[in-house]
């Protein structure tokens, strides 16, 4: 059972692991909160994890993809039940208020039901043959053994992003958490227990990240799909590429706001509160960079100054939360570190810029919504990944200049632009290095069958949802089915004469 002592799930299994090790983990909104221990899963851990995912594969890959699909049927149904249950322990362990996770759920529901789908639609080509008597097709199969590993921040949807497509596909998965959201993965794969999935297919091993480099190297893996940042990402690609495994990366954002003269301001505001201070500002997609028209700079930055200082900080199993705390103390020194790097470079913290402390937040890792102005493209604050409720405002005097800004970082995930020009939209479409893209809405949000992924530092080129994401778990195998009666001659020299 996912409930203390808290175990991985091997074959079938509740295991403890080999070492008897663990790890603890607590609530970021108040860290005297302990929600417990986990196992600390080495190499030997991993292995009999992948023995177990390599074994349950020889059948699963056998079962009719639409059978698979109902499987992924009754996951959907029973999260649905479970749904607040789940949303309460995922806010009690990685801050994100219960609205916010229970959003988290519903994309992981949304995502089952969409594999199911999926089941009945895992599409191949039939080709027409250059010879006569011939047929050709394409049919996709399972890859194998997937090691899966998630950052903290989605602990349930973006680990189903992975899971899901690869089960239905007929894979088997090693699925690694992050050690700062054990519990919420450990709930999750109750919930594939008890809606039936077969043992071996689904395995859990908790842990640091030695657990996923144990993963990443283990010769039987034959796909990992990582979530997490660019640094941990770019390491995992080189040693998967030393084995010639096959890896999806999902990484960091710095993701920008254009917001044009002719903007809704009031939209916008919203949009700026949401993208920046959602989450805390822990998004992948979160949006860290307003590029505002000079006409409307002041404006605005009054009005999200305005509607930020009214923003509820608290622990988000608490009705009136709106925004929980950063989720350990590394985030916390790493987000105050940037308020020194911003002075440096000569920006302006207009708002916030410390820890929020006072009023039952003292045991928590608050930090305050934090504005800074007079930021400038090339100040560190414009390019690098805070990862906090932090948002930098640069200012520009037309639209190619802030689609320029807005391409001027290492990163590609999201973006977004505020205007009431359509040809400004579709300019923003077409010019925008990103691999997301809204018109008149916040940089965050994600919908199940539509795919999601970024561009340069943010993405290897792989994409999680959508029906893209099922290219990343299947192979395609070509078929030719020769029905001539004997060797063709033009099979060998390919019509040369
Ligand atoms: N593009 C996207 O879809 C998303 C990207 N992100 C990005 O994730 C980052 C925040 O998440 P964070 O958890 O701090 O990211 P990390 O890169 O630190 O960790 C991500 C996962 O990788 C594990 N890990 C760490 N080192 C290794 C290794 N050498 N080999 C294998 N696995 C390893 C971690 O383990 P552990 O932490 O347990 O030690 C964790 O489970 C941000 O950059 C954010 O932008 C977040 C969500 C979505
Ligand atoms: O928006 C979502 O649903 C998930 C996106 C995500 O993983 C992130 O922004 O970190």
């Amino acid at each position: 059972m996912a409930d203390a002592p808290f175990l991985n799930f091997i074959g079938g299994e509740w295991v403890a692991a080999a070492s008897g090790d663990t790890f603890e983990s607590r609530n970021p909104a108040d860290t005297t909160d302990v929600i417990g221990s986990f196992p600390s899963s080495t190499a030997d851990d991993v292995a009999r994890a992948v023995e177990a995912a390599k074994e349950a594969f020889k059948t699963w890959r056998l079962v009719p993809a639409p059978k698979r699909g109902e499987i992924l049927k009754r996951v959907g149904d029973l999260m649905t039940e479970r749904k607040s249950e789940i949303a309460r322990a995922m806010t009690r362990e990685m801050g994100k208020p219960f609205f916010e996770t229970k959003g988290d759920v519903q994309e992981a529901i949304d995502t089952a039901y969409y594999a199911m789908t999926m089941g009945r639609q895992l599409f191949g080509h039939t080709v027409p043959s250059e010879m006569n008597n011939k047929f050709n097709m394409t049919v996709r199969r399972p890859i194998g053994v997937c090691g899966l590993i998630t950052a903290w921040n989605f602990p349930v949807a973006v680990p189903t992003w992975k899971m899901f497509p690869a089960i239905l596909s007929g894979n088997t998965v090693v699925f690694k958490p992050s050690e700062d959201a054990p519990h919420s993965g450990a709930l999750l794969v109750q919930v594939l227990e008890d809606a039936g999935v077969p043992a071996g297919v689904v395995n859990l091993v908790q842990g640091a990240g030695e657990t996923g480099q144990a993963i990443v190297d283990h010769e039987d893996v034959a796909a990992i799909s990582f979530t997490g940042s660019s640094e941990t990402g770019a390491g995992i690609a080189s040693s998967a590429a030393k084995r010639h495994a096959r890896v999806s990366l999902e990484m960091g954002g710095k993701n920008p706001a254009i917001v044009m003269e002719d903007a809704d301001l009031d939209l916008a505001m919203e949009g700026m509160i949401w993208g920046a201070y959602g989450t805390t500002g822990q998004r992948c997609t979160a949006t860290s960079r307003l590029i505002v028209h000079e006409d409307v700079h002041d404006e605005l930055v009054e009005r999200v100054k305005a509607k930020a200082s009214e923003l509820r900080l608290g622990y988000g199993n608490d009705d009136d939360t709106d925004m929980g705390p950063l989720i350990n103390q590394k985030a916390l020194d790493k987000v105050t570190s940037y308020m020194d790097v911003a002075r440096e470079d000569g920006a302006t913290i207009a708002m916030g810029g410390e820890r929020a402390t006072g009023d039952g937040l003292d045991d928590g890792f608050f930090f305050q919504p934090t504005l800074f102005t007079g930021v400038t493209r090339d100040m560190r604050v414009a390019r690098e990944e805070i990862f906090g409720p932090v948002l930098s405002v640069i200012k520009v005097t037309s639209f190619d200049e802030a689609i320029e800004v807005a391409n001027d970082v290492a990163y590609g995930l999201s973006s977004a632009v505020y205007t009431s020009d359509i040809a400004r939209a579709f300019r923003a479409l077409r010019d925008i290095d990103a691999g997301i893209t809204y018109i008149n809405g916040p940089t965050i949000g994600a919908e199940a069958h539509m795919s999601f992924g970024g561009v340069k530092a943010t993405g290897n080129g792989h994409r999680e949802g959508g029906w893209e994401v099922y290219d990343f778990y299947t192979e395609t195998k070509t078929c030719y089915i020769d029905f001539s009666g004997g060797l063709q001659r033009a099979q060998i020299d390919n019509y040369d004469d």
